[in-house]
């Protein structure tokens, strides 16, 4: 069997800035037609990974292959990959076909073949006929459009997104996403996608990478890193989740006296997260017996949120958030007793 090289690997990649800041040890493979995503708040490193695939920047040590090659000693201009940035980064002052072709003009390719190229890119992001149009004369989610075409133009081996749709409003955001997608799925291009908003990463990524301060936390598939969050910074960055202190017994960990299965064995204090979606009310008295392990909480608020609405329950563990349908919560007030159990709990030390 032969395995397939990695469309892109970075090597052990390390950027420190005089403040100590920076990057401080990456190791990625990202296979050809993958959509992998670097997560993490602010500061945590992605766009100086991403700069660096770009070559925008120097590593002080590791090494950036893209196809098996090592790129480093390549210049941006050179390398096989393509940005598109949050500000779409446009020239005002030539049209949309000028825009996109200019790429093309000065890679000396012939001119019907740039306008076949153009009008099919155009296609590819939903925005056939604007050649003529200026970039003042667009929307901003048609700006951004533009700048995608203009990548996808350059048929990069990598194509690198930093933030794209983060100056766009809420809705268009949802709808690039599921275009990015599509194009993705047309073309078989590998991306390399940057974002601090995890619900975008969750949607759109075949894997995540979470960065904390400069270091890798977890590499996964959406559903593992929200099932699975391998640390506790990634169970409180990932999703929504309650957090209770308790003690790690073995295969389970004791929150208040009730015991739960844990997948890691863990010994003396611990932090038990559970989803607000694994939380229950416990309704019948057979429920009761059935479930041993289960708190008696009161209703502190109920939040409507659409179908469905967040309910805030206190326990002597602490307050507890979890989900109910809206018509569960129409019977639900301020003060009222709901005993409630966990169907699933994860330990994390300390
Ligand atoms: N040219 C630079 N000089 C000094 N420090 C820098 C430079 N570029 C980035 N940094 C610092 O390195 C750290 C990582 O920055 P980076 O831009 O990669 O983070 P990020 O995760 O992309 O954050 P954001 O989401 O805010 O863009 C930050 O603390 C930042 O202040």
């Amino acid at each position: 069997m032969t395995l397939q090289q990695p469309q892109l690997s970075i090597k052990n990649f390390q950027k420190v800035f005089k403040t100590g800041d920076g990057v401080k040890g990456v190791n990625l493979d990202v296979s050809k037609g993958e959509l992998v995503t670097l997560l993490g708040p602010s500061g945590c490193g992605k766009t100086t990974v991403l700069r660096a695939v770009g070559g925008f920047l120097e590593p002080d040590s590791g090494d950036i292959l893209i196809e098996g090659q090592s790129v480093l000693k390549v210049p941006p201009e050179k390398r096989p990959t393509a940005m598109v940035f949050q500000s779409y980064n446009l020239w005002p002052h030539m049209t949309v076909f000028d825009n996109l072709a200019f790429g093309l003009k000065i890679r000396n390719v012939k001119k019907e073949e740039i306008r076949a190229a153009v009008d099919k890119a155009l296609h590819l992001v939903r925005l056939p006929g604007t050649e003529n149009k200026m970039p003042g004369q667009l929307s901003g989610g048609q700006q951004q459009r533009v700048a995608v075409a203009r990548a996808l133009l350059l048929e990069p081996a990598v194509l690198l997104l930093d933030e794209p749709f983060s100056a766009l409003d809420a809705k268009l955001r949802l709808e690039m996403r599921e275009e990015l997608r599509e194009i993705q799925a047309s073309t078989g291009l590998t991306m390399v996608f940057v974002t601090h908003d995890q619900e975008e990463a969750l949607s759109i990524s075949d894997r995540i990478v979470v960065m904390n301060a400069g270091r890798i936390e977890q590499i996964d598939t959406p559903q593992r890193i929200y099932d699975h969050p391998e640390s506790l910074f990634v169970a409180q960055f990932i999703g929504r989740m309650n957090f209770l202190s308790g003690h790690g017994a073995g295969a389970s960990v004791d929150i208040q006296g009730r015991r739960f299965p844990v997948e890691r064995n863990l010994a003396g204090t611990v932090t038990a997260a559970i989803r607000p979606e694994d939380v229950f009310i416990v309704e019948t008295a057979d429920q009761v017996q059935e479930h041993r392990d289960v708190f008696p909480a009161t209703v502190r608020q109920v939040m409507i949120l659409g179908h469905y609405a967040e309910v805030t329950a206190d326990t002597e563990a602490g307050p507890v958030k979890l989900f109910v349908p809206r018509e569960r919560a129409a019977s639900l007030h301020h003060g009222q007793s709901i005993p409630i159990g966990f169907a699933r709990v994860t330990a994390y030390a300390g």
